[in-house]
C-alpha cells in the first residue's frame, strides 16, 4: 500500500501512521544538512517536528536518535558515506550498523534517493586516528596528550548514546523503595555498582519524568559521576553550603539530600535557577536561592563551572564540532576568575570545591596548578578524575583547604 493510502487510511481511523524506517532516514538527513549549515540540533529537530504534523511520537523519537547518533559520529560517518552531508552521515552511520541500503535507499514514496555508484562504493582510503575517534584533529590531540592511554576508550565512549543515571533521594526512601515504585511504573533499573544511591535505567527511560518515584521526589535525573562528585563533599549537620554556579540546582539539590545543610543556590543567570524552588519542594529540602552573594561565606562552597563539557559530549555532540582552542582558553579563564572569586565566600575552616564536566587538563588540573599558585595559602585536599564510559560521563573534581 503507498504510503499516502496508509496515511488515509490511519486518519480515518483515527490514529496516525508510523513513519517508514526509511522516511525516518529521509527526515534524518534534513535535519542534519541544517546542523551542517550551522543550526544548533535541537533548534533543527525542532524545526522539523514543527513542519512534520504527520509524525507520531515514536517517528519524532526514532528521528531524534538518528540525528543524535549522526552527529555524535559526524566524521567516521561522512568518511563512510563518501560525503560531509546529511546523506553522506547517513549513509556511514547504517553502514556501520550493518543495515541494508538498499533496503532504505529506495527513491520510494517518502525514501530517499537511490546510492549512485559513488555512494554504493566502500571508501578507497581508510580514516585517519581522529576520524576513527569521531574528534576533531586538535582535539584527538589534546585527548591523547590528557587522557594518555585511555584517550582511545573515552573518545569511543562519546560516540554512543549516554546511560541514563538516577540519583536516590535519601529524604524519600531509599535503593529498594525507589526500584520497587519504578518498576511498578514499567522503568527497570540497577544498583551502580560503586557510587551509593545511583541507578542506572535499563528500560522505560521516557516514562521516568511521568512516574511515581519522580513524582514523589524519590528519584532525580542526575549522571553517576556527577553523584559521586557529590559524595567526596564532607558534609556535616549544621553546616552552610554555597552552590554558586547552581544553574537548574542538580548539584544543589544532591547536597540538600546528604545532610542537615543551609544550602544557598545562586547564578549569574536567575532564570536557570528558575525550578529550583519547585524541585527542592518535590525532594523536601531547603534551598535558599540568592541572586546577588555580597559578603556571605559558607562552610561548603562549591564552583560548577562553565566548561566544554567534553565529558559529556554523547548528550550534546554539537559541543565537540564547535569547540575551538581559544574557546577552550575562554573557558578556562572565566573557570579562573571563578574559583578567585569564590575564595571570598569561604567561611573560615571551609572548603572551595571545583567541578567540570571536562576530560581535558586546561579546564581540570591545569586550573588546579594555576589556582594554587595563585593562592599560596591553600592546599589541594582531594581530587576526582572520571572518564565517560558505561559508569557515568567524565567529571572533574578539586576540593581546597585553606592550609
Ligand atoms: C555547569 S553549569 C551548572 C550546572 C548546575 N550546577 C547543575 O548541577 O545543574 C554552569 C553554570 O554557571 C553559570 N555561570 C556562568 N558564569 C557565572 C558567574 N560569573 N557567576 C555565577 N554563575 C555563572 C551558568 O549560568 C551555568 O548555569
Amino acid at each position: 500500500m503507498a504510503k499516502q493510502d496508509a496515511g488515509h487510511e490511519a486518519a480515518q481511523e483515527g490514529r496516525v501512521a508510523a513513519m517508514t524506517p526509511a522516511a525516518r532516514v529521509a527526515a534524518a538527513i534534513g535535519v542534519l544538512d541544517d546542523c551542517f549549515s550551522g543550526m544548533p540540533i535541537e533548534k533543527a529537530l525542532l524545526r522539523w517536528s514543527r513542519g512534520s504534523r504527520y509524525a507520531g511520537s515514536k517517528d519524532r523519537a526514532a528521528v531524534r536518535d538518528l540525528v543524535f547518533g549522526g552527529w555524535r559520529r559526524r566524521r567516521s560517518a561522512a568518511h563512510e558515506g563518501g560525503a560531509e552531508t546529511g546523506r553522506g552521515i547517513m549513509i556511514g552511520m547504517l553502514r556501520q550498523t550493518e543495515t541494508e541500503l538498499d533496503h532504505i535507499f529506495t527513491g520510494q514514496d517518502h525514501a530517499p534517493a537511490p546510492l549512485s555508484p559513488d555512494e554504493a562504493a566502500s571508501p578507497a582510503t581508510r580514516p585517519g586516528p581522529a576520524v576513527r575517534q569521531d574528534l576533531p584533529d586538535w582535539l584527538w590531540d589534546r585527548f591523547e596528550a590528557d587522557i594518555g592511554e585511555e584517550a582511545e576508550a573515552a573518545a569511543q565512549a562519546l560516540r554512543d548514546r549516554a546511560p541514563v543515571y538516577l540519583r536516590v533521594n535519601p529524604r524519600r526512601g531509599d535503593a529498594h523503595r525507589a526500584l520497587r515504585s519504578l518498576a511498578s511504573d514499567g522503568i527497570e533499573a540497577v544498583a551502580h555498582d560503586e557510587v551509593e544511591g545511583a541507578l542506572r535505567v535499563v528500560s522505560g527511560e521516557r516514562a521516568i519524568t511521568r512516574g511515581r518515584a519522580f513524582a514523589e521526589g524519590l528519584i532525580e535525573l542526575q549522571d553517576a559521576s556527577s553523584q559521586a562528585a557529590m559524595l567526596r563533599l564532607p558534609l556535616r549537620d549544621g553546616q552552610t553550603v554555597l552552590d554558586m554556579c547552581a544553574g537548574g540546582g542538580g548539584k544543589a539539590l544532591a547536597l540538600a539530600g546528604r545532610a542537615d545543610v543551609a544550602v544557598t543556590a545562586h547564578d549569574i543567570s536567575a532564570a536557570r535557577m528558575r525550578d529550583i524552588p519547585d524541585r527542592a519542594a518535590r525532594a523536601g529540602v531547603r534551598i535558599k536561592v540568592a541572586e546577588k552573594l555580597g559578603s556571605m561565606t559558607c562552610d561548603h562552597v562549591l564552583v560548577d563551572a562553565p566548561c566544554s563539557g567534553s565529558g559529556t559530549w554523547r548528550r550534546d555532540p554539537g559541543g565537540k564540532w564547535q569547540l575551538t582552542p581559544s574557546g577552550l582558553a575562554d573557558f578556562a579563564a572565566l573557570q579562573a576568575r571563578l574559583l578567585d572569586a569564590a575564595t571570598r565566600h569561604v567561611a573560615p575552616g571551609g572548603s572551595l570545591s571545583y567541578a567540570t564536566c571536562s576530560v581535558l587538563r586546561e579546564e581540570n588540573d591545569a586550573n588546579v596548578a594555576a589556582f594554587l599558585s595563585r593562592h599560596s595559602g591553600w592546599i589541594l585536599r582531594d581530587r576526582m578524575q572520571r572518564l565517560p564510559g558505561q559508569d557515568g560521563d567524565g567529571f572533574f573534581l578539586a576540593r581546597f583547604e585553606r592550609g
